[in-house]
């Protein structure tokens, strides 16, 4: 496993800008289809809507979740709507291009459709390290350290066979998150983090703290940190 990379940004807005440029760069010299899975939050707003105005040839890409709310997809609190109202919505892309997690069953057929649909589009039921199941995933940071939907202490952190799972428990909602093996199927693994509050967090997770879900996060390919300055602060 490569050492991480880590860019460094005064702040959330300049960190923005930079990696939408070197994010249009690693699509652009990739083949089709480019398969992005996106996270949710807050942290990657900004980052979406800087992409959106990049000249990309969107026509490539494929577009996943790493996990989402198990909410309406017009509902404030989905990951889809805030995807598409800083991106999807600006960019010429068609509707068989964005593969959303589906919230309007239950959250077990949910997660069982959702690893159905990962697993036509990547031709195989097995992962396979030398081909891995995405091109760019982009992780956010919990300051508990939590990614996805892994929370701490949540019996998900175990599964290792499942792709996709639900999670009915730690947090106000039930969501549905990808599990270690799919988040770490990826070429290139992307964390976005701004904050103070965050900053105690990146360093254990970088330090490989198990007892941060984080912290287990063993990605495949490439592995760069996007981080503000308050949230690089305890490097
Ligand atoms: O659905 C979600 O909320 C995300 O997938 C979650 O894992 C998020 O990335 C972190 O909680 C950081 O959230 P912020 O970017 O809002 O700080």
């Amino acid at each position: 496993m490569t050492a991480p990379r880590t860019e460094k940004f005064a702040d959330p807005q300049d960190l923005a800008l930079r990696a939408a440029d070197w994010m249009a760069g690693v699509i652009a010299a990739a083949d089709a289809p480019f398969r992005m899975a996106l996270s949710g939050g807050n942290s990657p707003r900004l980052l979406y809507g800087e992409l959106s105005l990049r000249r990309i040839d969107w026509s490539k890409v494929r577009f996943y979740w790493i996990d989402e709310r198990f909410v309406p997809p017009d509902h404030p609190d989905s990951n889809l709507r805030m995807a598409r109202e800083t991106l999807l919505a600006h960019i010429p892309i068609q509707p068989d291009q964005v593969h959303a997690m589906p919230t309007l069953s239950d959250p077990e057929t949910a997660a069982r459709a959702y690893e159905d649909d990962l697993k036509s589009a990547y031709g195989a039921t097995d992962l396979d390290a030398a081909r891995p199941l995405f091109d760019l995933t982009l992780i956010g940071l919990g300051s508990d350290g939590h990614i996805c939907s892994l929370l701490p202490g949540s019996p998900v952190l175990e599964e290792r066979t499942r792709w996709v799972a639900p999670v009915t428990q730690g947090r106000p909602e039930v969501r549905l998150t990808l599990t270690y093996p799919a988040v770490e199927s990826s070429r290139l693994t992307v964390f976005l983090v701004t904050g103070r509050d965050k900053a105690e967090a990146v360093k254990r997770v970088r330090q490989g703290d198990q007892n941060l879900p984080g912290g287990r996060l063993r990605p495949q390919g490439e592995t760069v940190w996007l981080l503000d300055r308050a949230a690089a602060s305890l490097l």
